[in-house]
């Protein structure tokens, strides 16, 4: 048994409550995948194939229209607590200092919820850890619009895990940034991942970072999206931006790319 087990999934978006109609849309189609605890893997594809509907199937944030998704051999049937998730863009409250953003879900989700005032110091000191982690000590009183979008996104990163969840989900996190920062950011959750041993899954269009990130890339076809492709990323950790440069690394980015034109034209 794999931790997570996407079998023969379809998702057709459709009006709730209402019969299917020619206006349903079928995101994606008789899709497999497994996902071994601890994996860090990435999900690659043409735009509107169904990366993130897949992700939103894994949290619990839909059901499938077929086919069924399980999560430690238990069938996913509502939002899943074990799960953090992070977007493109950092949404930190504006009223609230970064520290007490990252703390956040921590106000939320059970068990911390019903200890979270008692708790609150050792709550602090988890969130600082966090932050010093990603290279934010000193930042935790500073308000999220002081400081800079690569910095939110990595207060963003430290708020998706403060629940210490076995799954963090990731959709383009760091689409909004320039190529600089978003590199930086690379080493930065790589090093989160060897931290934390979490599961992670990520959605991205740059084939390059699933490939720095990733120890396995999955390629979907056009919508309706399913598996084309899943290739494991053997090269060794933890890797730099010279690995990018690497005849391997390069060579798997190719080849990622050409199975994805194949998908669209499939
Ligand atoms: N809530 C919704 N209602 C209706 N259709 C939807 C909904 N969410 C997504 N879709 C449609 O389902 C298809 C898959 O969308 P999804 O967002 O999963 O794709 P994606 O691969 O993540 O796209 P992108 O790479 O552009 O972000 C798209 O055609 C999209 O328009």
């Amino acid at each position: 048994m794999s931790f997570i087990e996407i079998s023969n999934v379809d998702l057709v978006y459709g009006k709730p409550g209402e019969k299917s109609t020619v206006n349903d849309t079928l995101a994606v189609s008789d899709t497999s995948i497994t996902i071994e605890d601890g994996e860090f893997l990435a999900l690659v594809g043409p735009s509107g194939c169904g990366k993130s509907t897949l992700l939103k199937l894994i949290a619990g944030l839909i059901r499938p229209s077929r086919g069924s998704v399980k999560v430690s051999g238990q069938e996913v049937t509502c939002p899943l607590k074990i799960v953090g998730m992070a977007f493109q863009n950092a949404t930190l409250l504006p009223w609230r200092n970064i520290r007490d953003n990252v703390m956040l879900p921590l106000e939320i989700v059970e068990p911390y919820r019903g200890r979270h005032r008692q708790d609150r110091a050792k709550n602090r000191e988890r969130a600082d850890i966090l932050l010093e982690k990603v290279g934010l000590a000193g930042f935790a009183e500073k308000m999220p619009w002081q400081l800079s979008g690569g910095m939110q996104q990595r207060a963003q990163l430290c708020r998706a895990l403060i629940h210490e969840p076995s799954i963090l989900l990731l959709d383009e996190p760091f689409a909004a940034l320039d190529t600089f920062t978003r590199e930086d950011l690379w080493g930065v959750l790589q090093e989160l991942w060897e931290f934390r041993k979490c599961t992670i899954i990520i959605v991205t269009h740059e084939l390059r970072e699933a490939a720095f990130l990733a120890g396995k890339v999955s390629v979907m076809s056009s919508r309706p999206g399913r598996i084309i492709k899943t290739s494991s990323v053997d090269i060794p950790r933890p890797r730099t931006l010279e690995t990018t440069f690497e005849p391997q690394f390069v060579e798997l980015v190719q080849d990622l790319r050409h199975h994805i034109s194949l998908g669209k034209t499939s």
